[in-house]
């Protein structure tokens, strides 16, 4: 699905990726971890190709970047960033907002066919907001947009999924409902790649982990090989323990020293 070779990223005099290697295979799900600008946004950006890496090879959806046209493999990425919610227009009912997803642009200026409609409806229903259909977006509560989002994405039938912190601002109810939603897609023949900062997000959908710390892995694989003790305490740099419930982990920090 995903394989990145070798990745550096440079900008000015600094390096942002060194040497980042990772491969996700069909039927797998990863998570990608590390502290604030280890360069996970970046990953993302040059696997969706709105960035170019300074060396290294990228292979998504078996093309290789530099020799196909990225926006053609995008069609087949669902693609949920930070930067996406903002660019949708609050009045717009929220199933216009997902319709508009099988086209790849943010908003229609003409009539929408029946057969769109309705498939924008059935992929509501999938998230389970059907009932708010008819509603403005910007009525929606944050954890509700998220999962509007989910849906528009959907639209494109996507055969990869990658999320950039969407539990992000999230309550618990809200968080646990959008997790809920990609539970119910994993199960469809959908691989994701899922930044976060909040391990317990790491629901048991997920199967793989990598870990960055400073523009390198420092562990990627299984998720209970790499979720130890001592690779969180290396990426985070706290005395971190780590607990499993139903598949699940769960950290406990440490008494930090501040000194
Ligand atoms: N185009 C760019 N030009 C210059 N610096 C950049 C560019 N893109 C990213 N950076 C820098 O690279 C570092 C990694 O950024 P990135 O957004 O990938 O980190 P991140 O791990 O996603 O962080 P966060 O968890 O805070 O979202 C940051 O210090 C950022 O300022």
């Amino acid at each position: 699905m995903i394989h990145l070779q070798n990745l550096t990223f440079r900008r000015g005099d600094r390096d942002i990726l060194r040497g980042v290697d990772l491969e996700v295979k069909p039927g797998e799900q990863w998570t990608l971890l590390g502290r604030n600008g280890c360069g996970k946004s970046t990953v993302l950006e040059l696997i969706t190709g709105y960035q170019f890496p300074t060396s290294g090879k990228i292979d998504v959806l078996g093309n290789r970047y530099g020799t196909v046209d990225v926006r053609e493999v995008r069609k087949e990425i669902g693609y949920i960033s930070p930067a996406l919610i903002e660019k949708m227009t609050l009045s717009d009912p929220v199933w216009e907002i997902v319709a508009s997803g099988a086209f790849a642009f943010l908003r229609f200026y003409e009539e929408i066919e029946d057969e769109v409609r309705e498939r924008a409806y059935a992929e509501l229903e999938r998230v389970g907001l059907r009932s708010l259909a008819d509603q403005p977006f910007g009525t929606l509560s944050q954890g509700e947009r998220k999962k509007a989002l989910l849906a528009r994405t959907l639209m494109a039938s996507p055969r990869l999924l990658i999320l950039d912190e969407p539990c992000a601002g999230l309550d618990l109810y809200e968080r646990e409902k959008f997790l809920q939603a990609l539970s119910v897609l994993s199960s469809q023949n959908m691989s994701m790649l899922y930044v976060t900062h909040h391990i317990e997000e790491i629901i048991p959908i997920f199967t793989h982990v990598a870990l960055m710390t400073q523009g390198k892995l420092i562990a990627s694989g299984l998720k209970r090989e790499v979720l130890t003790p001592e690779l969180l305490r290396e990426a985070y740099d706290l005395p971190i323990e780590i607990r499993w419930t139903d598949d699940r982990p769960w950290i406990e920090v440490g008494k930090v020293d501040l000194s």
